[in-house]
């Protein structure tokens, strides 16, 4: 049997095309071929338990090699085989009609690095780094005859007889001069690493040195020796395969540290499985998040039927799902088109919205039956809840019963809960509730020691995301505000309207402001006179709630805000008229000495908010010092 002839295809030039577009990716040939040789194997295998197939199994495995003298890589298995009908018909026609249709799909596209892959290319992939490439194969059916294909890149191929023995295929890769980095053991090693990991049929490629006992020394010690073994690249059965009811605490800790080999340990996990109206398998962790989000991204890793595929799940998970850790495997998640189109496809929806509501349903169910711990781990899964609160209106729908704000003092609660506990105090004239938060306690110190004095509470909000956060919050609660301690005099904060009188004239209320304007002498800072208790705080500094947040939002990204991270500092300084100092102020005869005060006691309103600083701090502790020696 002798037979030539051409691959049927229109694009005469696609080598060259496919090339270009997969340059940055040619590795992908070895995930490739390795997963066609599984898929025989498991297709062997299921033959065999059908009872189709009555003969000797032997060991199905697959096993890569490298010749380096020879530039050649091997792929063979142990699978189903192909008859020479078989080729024609799956290699010549099948998989070359693949190449064809993404050279077509693809060859104008802009975004074509982006689908590099995704697009399983398969078989073809082989000629992205070998000019020739070879295929020997016997059939598992009775009375198959070997056959052996050859093709040297071009359209045109050739099948003969073949010499194989053995049911299974071996694809042999002469490699092109641009591609001998394949033909290193590290590499190839690196990427069957990276994609053959958790397949499910073994994979061998050649072997490794193992330490085993060898008998004692003289003097009683144990002896070892270096022997070979065989070197499997893979775990055949990872534990998201398993059913949750076998597995211990215990297997999802080593199994985590078996993906992440420096991560701290998770805090929890939850364990992925649906086989309808798609398939999903797979293992999300929470992974102690702290502060720093971002460096906490794309780690989750994707797989289909135990093939890697990718660890940018961008597209394929919501945003802030991508904070989690693990492993998701799905065959129904499309892989080979590009990301536009991911975004709108039906799977992908319905695969975001089942994973968003199970990691709601894992939440809710710690926060209820494990209130203590969930309380404990707040600080990391608390951001985590948020981000998902903002950007995903289901979760926050389940999310709003089992988000927490933390007091100043270090209790926990929910958001209901903690409207019933200032429910009644923190009210202002117009039937406003008024939360006050702190974003950093030892800075704002002084106001929230104001605002406990007058029987209120303070809730702690210090995460990059809180800003966001508020400003969700607000725009879902009714009737109630949310501002930052400092952002105004506590009475004015929560205005209940209790008039104060101001015990000075207005005469003397210009001149008051006058004296500050001067000795503050900056046009950022603006002066006012108000009438407060005469124990408040002679002067205060303060930057409106609004102004601080969009500066915050702006600060940690998004929020279309941007004119005001460019803007100056703008701050209200308020001047205490009914302060005893007011009264020193305009009894005193010499202009220096008005300023004087007025400039003390504005310098150390900024020190009690940690303003003050560089110059302004060194001519204050000089002054103060002077007036101590006065
Ligand atoms: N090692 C093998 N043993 C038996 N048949 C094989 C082997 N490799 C390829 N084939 C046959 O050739 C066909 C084409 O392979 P190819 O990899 O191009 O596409 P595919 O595996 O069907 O799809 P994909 O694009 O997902 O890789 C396979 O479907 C299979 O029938």
């Amino acid at each position: 049997m002798q037979e030539k002839g051409t691959i049927s295809i229109h694009t005469e030039n696609i080598f060259p095309i496919i090339k270009k577009f997969l340059y940055s990716d040619h590795e992908i040939f070895l995930r490739e071929l390795v997963s066609n040789a599984v898929d025989a194997s498991q297709k062997m295998k299921r033959l065999a338990v059908l009872g189709e197939y009555k003969g000797d199994l032997g060991e199905v495995r697959v096993e890569v090699s490298v010749n380096k003298k020879k530039k050649t890589i091997t792929i063979s298995d142990r699978g189903i085989g192909m008859t020479a009908e078989e080729i024609k018909k799956y290699i010549n026609q099948i998989a070359f009609s693949g190449a064809t249709e993404f050279v077509e799909k693809f060859k104008d596209a802009g975004d074509a690095k982006e689908i590099i892959g995704k697009f399983g290319l398969g078989f073809y992939s082989a000629f992205m780094v070998a000019d020739n490439v070879e295929i020997d194969t016997l059939s598992y059916q009775e009375g198959a005859e070997p056959a052996r294909w050859i093709c040297d890149g071009s359209t045109e191929f050739e099948i003969t007889e073949g010499t194989r023995k053995e049911r299974g295929t071996t694809i042999t890769l002469h490699v092109n001069k641009d591609s001998v980095e394949f033909l290193e053991e590290s590499r190839i090693q690196n990427v069957l690493t990276k994609y053959a990991k958790f397949l499910p049929i073994e994979v061998k490629f050649g072997e490794k040195d193992k330490q085993v006992e060898d008998g004692e020394d003289k003097e009683g010690k144990k002896k070892y020796k270096t022997v070979k073994e065989d070197n499997i690249i893979n775990n055949t059965t990872p534990l998201w395969t398993k059913s949750p009811n076998d597995l211990t605490d215990e297997d999802y800790l080593n199994f985590y540290k078996e993906l992440y080999p420096f991560s701290e340990e998770p805090l929890f996990w939850i364990h992925l499985n649906v086989d309808y109206p798609f398939e999903l398998t797979g293992i999300l962790y929470f992974p102690k998040l702290k502060k720093d989000f971002e460096v906490q991204k794309n780690k989750i890793q994707l797989y289909s039927r135990q093939v890697f595929i990718t660890d940018e799940t961008k597209d394929v998970v919501p945003e802030f799902l991508m904070l989690l850790h693990g492993v998701i495997d799905s065959p129904d998640i499309p892989l080979n088109v590009s990301r536009s189109y991911l975004q709108s496809d039906g799977n992908v929806k319905k695969i975001n919205t089942y994973i968003s509501k199970k990691v709601a349903d894992k939440l809710s169910e710690l926060f209820k039956k494990e209130r203590e711990s969930y309380e404990s781990k707040w600080e990391d899964i608390g951001l985590f809840v948020k981000y998902g609160m903002i950007s995903d209106e289901k979760f926050y729908d389940k999310a709003k019963d089992f988000v927490l704000v933390k007091n100043t003092a270090g209790k926990y609660f929910t958001m209901k809960e903690y409207e019933a506990h200032i429910e009644a105090n923190q009210v202002d004239k117009d039937n406003n509730k008024v939360w006050l938060y702190a974003t950093n306690v030892a800075k704002q110190d002084s106001f929230i020691s104001d605002a406990v004095d007058k029987g209120y509470d303070v809730i702690v909000l210090d995460t990059p995301i809180d800003s966001h956060f508020i400003n969700h919050m607000e725009t879902k609660m009714e009737n109630t505000q949310i501002k930052r301690v400092d952002a105004d005099n506590i009475d004015k904060l929560v205005d209940k309207d209790e008039k104060r009188e101001l015990v000075i004239n207005d005469e003397q209320k210009e001149a008051v402001k006058g004296v500050f304007d001067k000795a503050i002498n900056n046009k950022t800072y603006t002066v006012a006179i108000e009438p407060l208790a005469p124990s408040d705080a002679p002067v205060s500094v303060t930057m409106p709630e609004f102004m601080r947040r969009m500066k915050d939002m702006q600060a940690t990204g998004g929020g279309g805000f941007n004119m005001f991270g460019s803007m100056p500092d703008n701050y209200n300084v308020t001047v205490n008229g009914n302060h005893k100092l007011v009264d020193k102020i305009i009894k005193a005869t010499e202009e220096g000495d008005k300023e004087g005060l007025a400039k003390q006691a504005f310098d150390l309103a900024l020190l009690s908010q940690g303003l003050l600083e560089g110059k302004a701090l060194t001519d204050f502790i000089k002054r103060s010092t002077a007036i101590l020696g006065e």
